[in-house]
This record gives structure tokens, sequence and C-alpha cells, in this order.
């Protein structure tokens, strides 16, 4: 058997344009979304070659719809005029979190749907009790099996619109019960709605399809249902995720690097911070130029993650490797995830400085620098937050279980390289499983 692995020849600044993939989290629910028109083909270009997606893809075809990737071009063409099959299989969902996605296009396609348990990163609990609860709000019957399965059924022909509220602005949720909404009898409104500039992009791909959405960037939208959605065309915003990994690549290891169609409004609080740590940014237009010389310190940094806009808790895992660095002590707080520390162990293999305290605060106590050390990606994230410490030692970083860095960045070695890191893909060999049994 063998295993995606990255190699890192750290401590070289980084010189250098770049233009970086779309995002992950908002392509996820327009995959999901296509499969909602009868007639027609949904065209999504800009479409980057990510292991979520390509799974997202595979379930697609699994429950009937022919897809079209044309790796070349990035363009995916879905054609869900065929879709015949609510069973979702576990093979495929446990992949991805953006499996929950498919219930409210297959409730809407089929009447039905079994989804088995969803995958996703290990970093919480992660439940879906908000998603159920809205879909039974809007008259269909859930049922939620003891192995984690998700049974929807609507014996009516359409949903039916109600006020919805969710404990917390959930995105997939948010996602999730929008499309439902979008094709149920009457107006819903979901109060406490996400507001994340991914989940604001799905509502106009769902505007641009015939849905008639108000309110969106607010806490609160009001839906009213319509009786279609048809195939568009739709390119979706750049990854503000990985835009956030590059821009700290770049402040780790020090350099000039300049990434275009940015959408630096998405970053403008990771880019408020990154400049109260002395990191130098300059925006212009779509730009974001990363400046540093990397003699001069960094200054420590507090950090609360929270749901849009503020510090979003993806890019959590990258600002604490980089605080390592930092000359003093940074405070990080995750308040989305109560496990989000999965990159903490590697950190500190790597030299770092690193304690959480009783109350779950991430104590960072900043060192000289970070050196190499052979480490595991345990989510994507928290392989992005081992990449940049990668790129930031002196030394050869081996990064195991590199699928994790995969599921959300595409190709990422290359785009590094692009800007003169030493990164390259490796494979690993591993044991098969039956050796170790
Ligand atoms: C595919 C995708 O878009 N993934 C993103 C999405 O995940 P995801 O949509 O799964 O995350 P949510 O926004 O739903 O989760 C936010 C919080 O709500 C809780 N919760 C959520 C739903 C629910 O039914 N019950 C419940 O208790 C979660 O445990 C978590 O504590 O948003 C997260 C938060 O911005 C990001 O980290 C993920 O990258
Ligand atoms: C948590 C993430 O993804 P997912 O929700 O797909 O697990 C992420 O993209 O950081």
């Amino acid at each position: 058997m063998s295993d995606t692995a990255f190699k890192i020849n750290g401590g070289k600044p980084l010189y250098g344009e770049i233009v970086a993939q779309r995002s992950k989290n908002a392509v996820l629910p327009m995959i999901a979304a296509a499969l909602i028109p009868q007639s027609g083909k949904t065209v999504l270009h800009g479409v980057p070659e990510i292991a979520d997606v390509l799974v997202a893809l595979d379930l697609a075809r699994e429950v009937g719809a022919v897809v079209d990737h044309d790796l070349e071009t990035h363009t995916v063409t879905i054609d869900a005029s065929t879709v015949n099959n609510g069973t979702l299989p576990p093979a495929l969902t446990e992949r991805f979190r953006g499996s929950v996605l498919f219930l409210a296009p297959m409730i809407t396609r089929m009447g039905h749907v079994r989804l088995p348990g969803s995958g996703g990163c290990d970093i919480g609990t992660r439940k879906i009790d908000f998603h159920h609860r809205g879909f039974a709000r809007l008259g269909a019957d859930v049922v939620y099996l003891d192995d984690g399965t998700t049974i929807i059924d609507n014996k009516a022909d359409r949903l039916k619109g109600a006020p919805l509220y969710l404990d917390l602005p959930s995105h997939t949720g948010t996602e999730n019960l929008v499309m439902g909404a979008a094709l149920a009898e009457g107006t819903t409104i979901i109060e406490n709605a996400s507001a994340e500039p991914e989940v604001l992009d799905f509502c106009h791909f769902l505007i641009k399809m015939g849905a008639n959405i108000e309110g969106i960037g607010t806490r609160r939208l009001t839906i009213h249902g319509v009786k279609e959605l048809h195939a568009v065309e739709y390119t979706p915003i750049p990854d503000r995720l990985v835009i956030g990994l590059l821009v700290m690549s770049a402040a780790i290891a020090g350099g000039d690097v300049t990434i275009h169609q940015a959408e630096p409004e998405h970053l403008r609080l990771v880019i408020a911070k990154l400049d109260q740590m002395g990191v130098e940014i300059t925006v212009e237009g779509d730009s974001i130029r990363v400046q540093r010389d990397p003699s001069e310190p960094l200054t420590p940094i507090n950090i609360l993650t929270e749901f849009y806009p503020g510090f979003p808790t993806d890019l959590q895992p990258c600002i604490a490797a980089l605080s390592t660095i930092a000359q003093g002590k940074s405070f990080i707080r995750e308040r989305i995830f109560e496990n989000r520390y999965d990159f903490v162990d590697g950190l500190i293999a790597m030299g770092a400085d690193i304690l959480i305290s009783q109350n779950n605060v991430c104590i960072v106590n900043g060192v000289k620098g970070l050196k190499a050390a052979p480490v595991r990606a345990a989510s994507i994230r928290a392989g992005a937050a081992l990449l940049l410490a990668g790129i930031g030692a002196k030394g050869e970083t081996i990064i195991e279980n590199g699928y994790q860095i995969d599921r959300g960045h595409e190709y990422i070695e290359k785009q590094l390289r692009q800007l003169g890191a030493d990164v390259e893909r490796i494979t690993k060999e591993t044991q098969p499983l039956l050796e170790l049994a």
C-alpha cells in the first residue's frame, strides 16, 4: 500500500505572483444543487482538482447524474435529468463532510434520501441535528438511526415553507435548508443563518438558477419557494483558505509574494491580524501583496475564532503555526470546534513551544525557529499548518497522510514551487493492513 506525503526543504524566502484555486466550500454545495434541475446541464468553471470535489462528483454519478470533468479547463458539466437513486453509499459519503449537502437535492428530486454517516475533518462532534430539525419543520419525516444514518422522506409533492432557527449559524446547515426552501411551497425564514462568503456565493448561484432569496449576507434569510430551478453556468469564488495559507507561507518564510484574483475583502480580518503581527500586506484591487524581511521579528497575537466576519476557524491552525516564531506569547482560542488543535503535536515535534490550557486555549511561546521533523496531517487545515511550519523550518520535513492536504488544496506543491519553495509530493510505502493485524 502507498500513501501520499509531502517533502519540504524549508527556510527559503518566497518570491513571485500566483492565482490561487477556487473555493472547495463554495463549489461543493453547487455540485449538490446541480442535481436539482430535471433538464439542461449545469456548467461549473474553475473547479479545483481536489479530493473532496472528485468524491462529490462520484457521488453525483452514483445517484444517476451524468458528469463530465475536464481537468484541463477545470470545467465540470452535470446533467441531472437521469438522477434516479436517493440512497447514498457510505464508501463515498464517509469521505467528506460535503456529503450532507446531498440531502436537500435528493429530497426534492426523489422524495426521499438515505445518508449514512458523513465524513470530513475529525475536529469535533459535527452533528447534523440542525439539518434534521430544519427538514422536519419543512414537513419531511426525519429518522436518525443509532449508526449515524439519516433517512428523510417527504410524502407531499413539495416541502412546505416554515420559520426556521439555527442554534448556530451553520455553514452547510444554511446551504442545505436554503436549497430545501428554494423549492418549497410558500415562504421560509431562516434566522441565525450563516454569512460566510461561500454561503453568499452559493445563494447567488441559486438565484441564478431561479431561486428567490432575500437578505443574503445577513443573519436572516427569506426564501420564497419557486416551482423549479434551472441549470446554469457559474464560477465559484476564490478559496480564501488556500489564499490564507499562501499569504502566511510568505509571512513565515519571508520574501515578496503577490496573489491575484484573491477577493481580499473575504480575508479582511485575517489581513488585519497579520498586519498586527508585523507582516507587510498591501491590497490593490483584487490582489494581495505580502512582504516580510525574515530577520525582522513577528509580534505575538491573540486569536478568537468566530463565524464570519470573525476570524475563520479554518485558518486558525495556520496562524497558530505562524505564531510559533513570534517574539513572545500568543493566545489562540478555538470556539467553533471542540477538537481543532489537531496540529499541535506536529508543531511541538518541530520545536514549537505550545501548551493547551485547561480552558482549551492554545498558548504559544514563540521560539527562534522551527526545525524539520517527520509529522502527520490529521485533517485538511492541520496539514496546511504543518506545511507552513515546514516552509519556515530549516531542513527536510516530511508530512504523512497527505491525502488530507489533497482534500482541499489543488496540487499545493506546484503552487508553492511556483513561488520558489522546495516542496515535493512523494509516495510513502505503508504496510498492508493484513500484516498489521
Ligand atoms: C464543507 C464545508 O463547507 N465545511 C465547512 C463548514 O463545515 P460545517 O458546515 O460542517 O460546519 P458548521 O458551520 O455546520 O458548524 C459550526 C458549529 O455548529 C455545530 N453544529 C453544526 C450543525 C449541526 O447540525 N449541529 C451542530 O451542533 C458544529 O458542531 C460546529 O460547532 O463550516 C465550518 C465552519 O465555518 C468550516 O470549518 C468547514 O470547512
Ligand atoms: C473542516 C474543513 O472541511 P470539512 O468541513 O469538509 O471537513 C475544512 O475545509 O477546513
